[in-house]
């Protein structure tokens, strides 16, 4: 079939049809394709069914090593530190956090590398193509209060608490 697949603007955090052959994009679904074969292209039962709510909200402890996207935070001004050691460090606090939502923030507040820190990690409200594909669909995973496994992004590695 067409190379179409269903994706979201993450300007407008709304779906969009991209083929990945010719890399054109349109707003509305190709000519030519039956409903049947638009509710089949990759993406669309995520992005057009809408069996995700609009908008969630997360907080998140993010410790970043010398692979980040952006190498440095409020706490380090250069980091050095390995993904893996990265990932020890972060064990540590979900050990310690153990499940409580008031530790996650306390900890957040203190050991994040996300400028969020100051808000205990919040990061308020968001919609499917705004943060990450990773840790989107990390949160979508959860259930409110649930705290998540250890996920990796571009920025570092993370603990994200569901909060809404
Ligand atoms: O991207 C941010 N901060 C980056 C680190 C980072 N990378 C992330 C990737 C996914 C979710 C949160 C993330 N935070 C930085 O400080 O280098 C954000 C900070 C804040 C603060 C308040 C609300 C939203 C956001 S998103």
């Amino acid at each position: 079939m067409s190379n179409w697949e269903v994706r979201i603007s993450s300007s407008r955090g709304v779906p969009y049809y991209y083929n990945t052959e010719t890399k054109e994009s349109l707003w509305e679904a190709p000519a030519g394709l039956t409903q049947e074969q638009v509710a089949a292209l990759p993406g669309a039962k995520q992005y057009l069914s809408g069996d995700r709510p609009a908008q969630v909200r997360a907080s998140h402890l993010l410790v970043k090593h010398r692979g980040s996207r952006r190498p440095s935070s409020w706490k380090e001004q250069n980091i050095t530190r390995s993904k893996e050691e990265a990932i020890e460090i972060l064990k540590g606090y979900a050990h310690e956090i153990d499940g409580s939502a008031e530790k996650f923030a306390e900890l957040a507040t203190v050991h994040s590398d996300c400028s969020s820190h100051s808000n205990g990690g919040d990061l308020g409200f968001f919609r499917p193509g705004q943060m990450q594909k990773p840790f989107e669909d990390a949160t979508y995973a959860l259930k409110v209060g649930e705290i998540s496994d250890i996920i990796s992004t571009d920025s570092g590695v993370h603990l994200i608490l569901r909060t809404a």
